[in-house]
């Protein structure tokens, strides 16, 4: 049986003699975790040996003892961790019903922290290593660059295609990397194929001897392990690594053993049984018999021990105890050799700079006091959401289908129609979305597409092409889809962090100092008048071509944000600046891009402007700009290099391509929905910034709630006023609808720009006419009282009221495309819009953001009294009201509504 629980209280480890001789145990008092309990969920492991989890009658503490080599996790744990013990033996003690592990047990530490392979394979290198490569990420290099063709050819040569095929069209892939690493295609080429030689020849002789059962890269997960992978390629069952390097010895090298172990539990969980495991040395066939002696057969088998996987769940088990108790590895954790290890300085020198011990030692001087607190601050901040993110994962067999769809995590009970071959080896797939269910997912998203089962059954990564009520997905291996899952994706964390570690130990001086406010940032003098019927949004201008350390425009909405960063960017261009222009999401990158465009017309050659991104994520208007990454190496980088604008997501500028460009300016825009590091991705790679925001909008979107949820931009506004400039007349709204948010968010200091936006109304739209409106509709902003169904999260009556209303705005001539409508819960979101046609956006204020309609409706769902804020923040009902033109409509209970302060004072506003 399987037990699960939290670790009570210390955990005490002793020798006792028995009949074997001495032996070491660890007695773990230990919280049985029960149905309902969280984190747990329902505690139910089961593994292919078909054992089920404990459930205790009651949640009180029991003992479970772990035998010999399990104490040395027992010694990791701390009160509160949770523990899991697979195939362990019920004991009964004075009474009580205790656990002991059994020759089968496997002990796992915080099973729902997924630890992926490489991060196994790093620690068994060095802990140390693994915490450096977690904080410098994976560099641009020729190696590196190299493995992943190799692999990709592996992975082709699998799936049938030619060889000769196959590396022309990887190479070519990679036209861009290799150019900025200096490489020639043809030299390329020929390592590629000294490589592929091992595989081939291999490969020939797996079918040489018996039919062959392969498949090529899959992807899983384990939930009894708590590991997570993807591995090369599976043979018969057990997995197959691939290596660039060579190894003359008989023997895999130790760290690629563990590696490949911790496939072979994946696969176990899988229902597999893996007494195998077979490394393959692919540069061993380019060697030359007469220099090298030693063994040069490429593949080399191991038996996989019962050992050896034990011994990777500890391994497995210090990353997960470090990781929650946020300690930093010393490297004194294992008994690898500083003088022999390649990063040896690096080691020392970021020692040195976060003042860490280690066990390479320190060089250089530690940074200030107050930059180690930050560094200190913010690493915790970001593992708190990389935990987060591991949660997600979790609830990929915590919950349910049906409340992951609910969720809209998920897409299920989908029809499989077809698999296609495409070229290359890909399949294209294609289902049928029957119940026409909504969920988070969008074209262009990588999701899990699964037969049914994300976890245990084939579930493949693959790309969403298509996403209506035909679905149409790409992937490596022809999965019946019958079901996508949202991937919970750790990369944006990974960057956050190395975001960071770059802006501290790599950042500038002067730059720091204005970060920390050790310095005021300064301004040159420019004469010139950029825009002449707008004072502030000329100020903000004059401010970002002047800057030289920073400019911050704060834009309440509507007030010409993006037109003014368009204004400066043009400005520094014509300047001869080179700058990069970036936001969080790539529809905000991508509008702003647009109106620029427009500014830059006469002033620079088209192909001058650049849009880094994926073909997915990119608008279909702004294509043309993309920049191509397959291709000629020179060529590819040429573009590049040449390019004076470059447009790309804060993600893509903590990309190995971006991380080696450099600008003048970096303009940032909805700044203040970014975390801290998260600018710091975009800044990093300029010599000056300018953030364009509001902080009384959308806070950046994450999941923990620590030092993430203020954005730099917000910070630096309060910092250094002086750098900053409020815009304050508004281009969108009229007059009436405008009153609240500026005196509640404003101080009042925001107005229309001119007396026609004062004056907007539904009477200016063609066709529609006021009159047609029943009087209580016909002021711009109106208030419609809806006692409610007393739901927490829904609100029917609310749902059918607006569904009305929709039609009343119809007869008067409105097209429902012209009007949206806003709820504070997705629960409520899906529920009007099973009351309102289709072509009427309905959605949370997040998605909102950023856009505008003729006509918004808010509904409030809120029954009763409030309890607890309806949009969770105020800045929600900010972005909520501000996003109508001509006419708002608010849906709620006013007996509610006026409980609270904020929304009495709204109510009062409203019904004027
Ligand atoms: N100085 C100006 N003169 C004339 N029109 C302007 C000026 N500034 C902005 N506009 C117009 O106002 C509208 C809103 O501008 P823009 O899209 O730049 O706003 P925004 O602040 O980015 O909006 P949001 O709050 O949605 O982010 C646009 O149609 C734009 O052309």
């Amino acid at each position: 049986m399987h037990v699960r629980g939290t670790v009570a209280d210390e955990v005490e480890v002793r020798s006792v003699s028995t009949s074997y001789g001495e032996s070491d145990l660890a007695e773990v008092p230990l919280r049985i975790a029960t149905d309902g309990d969280e984190p747990a969920g329902d505690a139910t492991p089961t593994r292919s040996d078909g054992g089920t989890a404990a459930v205790a009658e009651s949640r009180e503490t029991t003992t479970v003892t772990l035998w010999n080599k399990w104490t040395e996790s027992a010694e990791l744990l701390e009160q509160g961790m949770e523990l899991l013990v697979t195939n362990a033996k019920e004991e009964e003690y004075q009474g009580e019903t205790q656990y002991a592990t059994t020759g089968e047990s496997y002990v796992v530490v915080e099973p729902s922290f997924l630890v992926s392979v490489t991060s196994i394979r790093n620690w068994v290198e060095c802990p140390r290593l693994y915490y450096l490569n977690k904080l410098s990420g994976v560099p641009l290099n020729y190696p590196v660059v190299k493995g992943t063709l190799v692999h990709e050819v592996f992975g082709d040569l699998l799936r049938g295609r030619d060889l000769e095929e196959s590396i022309d069209a990887r190479v070519e892939e990679r036209g861009l990397q290799l150019g900025l690493l200096g490489e020639t295609p043809d030299a390329v080429k020929e390592e590629i194929r000294e490589n592929a030689k091992a595989i081939e020849g291999w490969l020939e002789q797996g079918r040489l001897t018996e039919e062959d059962s392969w498949r090529s890269e899959q992807l899983l997960i384990s939930e009894t392990f708590g590991i997570r992978g993807r591995a090369d390629a599976v043979r018969r069952g057990a997995p197959v690594e691939l290596k660039t390097g060579k190894n003359l010895k008989k023997e895999p090298r130790f760290k690629d053993k563990v590696q490949a172990a911790c496939y072979a539990l994946l696969l176990e969980e899988h229902g597999g049984d893996v007494d195998i495991g077979t490394l393959l040395y692919t540069k061993n066939s380019a060697l030359d018999r007469n220099e090298e002696t030693g063994d040069l057969t490429p593949a080399k088998e191991f038996s996989m021990g019962d050992g050896l996987l034990k011994y990777v769940v500890r391994l497995r088990n210090e990353i997960a105890a470090k990781e929650m108790s946020g300690d930093i590895p010393t490297g004194y954790e294992a008994e690898a050799k500083c003088e022999y290890c390649f990063e040896q300085d690096t080691c020392m020198v970021v020692s040195g700079r976060l003042d860490q011990e280690s066990k390479a030692g320190q060089i250089g001087q530690s940074l200030p006091d107050e930059e180690l607190e930050y560094f200190d601050r913010f690493y915790r901040a970001i593992e708190e959401e990389r935990r987060e993110v591991h949660r997600e994962y979790a609830k990929l067999w915590e919950q349910s289908a049906e409340e992951r769809a609910d969720d809209d995590r998920a897409l299920i009970d989908l029809e499989f129609v077809e698999k296609r071959p495409l070229e290359g080896g890909r399949w294209e797939l294609s289902a049928r979305n029957t119940g026409g269910a909504n969920s988070k997912l969008r074209e262009g998203d990588l999701v899990l597409a699964s037969d049914g089962d994300p976890v245990r059954g084939n579930s493949e990564l693959a790309r969403i092409e298509r996403l209506d009520d035909e679905i149409v997905i790409t992937a490596d291996e022809p999965v019946e889809v019958t079901r996508l899952d949202v991937y919970p994706s750790e990369l944006t964390t990974d960057r956050l962090l190395v975001a960071m570690h770059d802006a501290l130990l790599k950042g500038d001086e002067r730059r720091k100092d204005i970060l920390f406010g050790r310095a005021e940032p300064e301004f040159g003098e420019i004469e010139e008048t950029f825009i002449d019927n707008n004072e502030r949004q000329n100020e903000a201008v004059t401010k970002a071509v002047g800057a030289e350390d920073c400019a911050l425009i704060h834009g309440p909405p509507g007030t010409g944000k993006t037109y003014t960063i368009a204004r400066a960017i043009r400005a520094m261009v014509e300047r001869g600046e080179r700058v990069l222009l970036s936001a969080f999401t790539n529809r905000a990158v991508d509008n702003a891009l647009e109106a620029l465009l427009e500014q830059l017309d006469d002033v620079i050659d088209e192909d001058r402007v650049v849009r880094v991104g994926s073909e997915s994520g990119i608008r279909d208007d702004m294509e043309p700009y993309r920049l191509e990454r397959a291709g000629d190496p020179e060529d590819r980088v040429a573009t590049l290099q040449n390019s004076q604008v470059v447009a790309a997501t804060t993600s893509t500028c903590g990309s190995r391509i971006m991380k080696e460009q450099q600008f003048d300016a970096a303009l940032v825009d909805e700044a203040a929905q970014l975390t801290e590091p998260g600018t710091c991705a975009a800044i990093n790679l300029a010599e000056r910034f300018v953030l364009v925001g509001d902080h009384e909008q959308l806070p950046p979107v994450v999941r923990a709630e620590n030092d993430l949820t203020e954005s730099l931009f917000e910070r630096l506004v309060e910092l250094h006023p002086e750098a900053g400039v409020m815009l304050d007349r508004q281009y969108r709204m009229n007059q009436r609808i405008q009153v609240f948010a500026s005196t509640e968010f404003y101080d009042g200091r925001l107005r229309p720009a001119t007396p026609d936006v004062a004056s907007r109304n539904l009477d200016d739209l063609e066709g529609v006419s006021r009159d047609g409106l029943p009087e209580t509709l016909r002021d711009p902003v109106s208030f419609v009282d809806v006692e409610g169904d007393r739901s927490r999260y829904t609100d029917s009556e609310e749902a059918a009221r607006i569904a009305e209303l929709i039609k009343t705005y119809e007869a008067a001539g409105l097209e429902r495309s012209e009007i949206g409508v806003i709820a504070p819960f997705r629960a409520q979101v899906s529920e009007i819009s099973k009351h309102v046609p289709d072509d009427v956006a309905v959605d949370t204020v997040d998605r909102f953001q950023g856009s505008s309609q003729e006509v918004i409706i808010v509904s409030f769902t809120a029954t009763g009294s409030l309890e607890g804020p309806i949009f969770e923040d105020y800045r929600r009902i900010n972005v909520a009201l501000t996003r109508p033109k001509r006419a708002l409509v608010l849906v709620g209970d006013s007996s509610a509504l006026a409980s609270d302060p904020v929304y009495e004072r709204m109510l009062e506003w409203a019904r004027r």
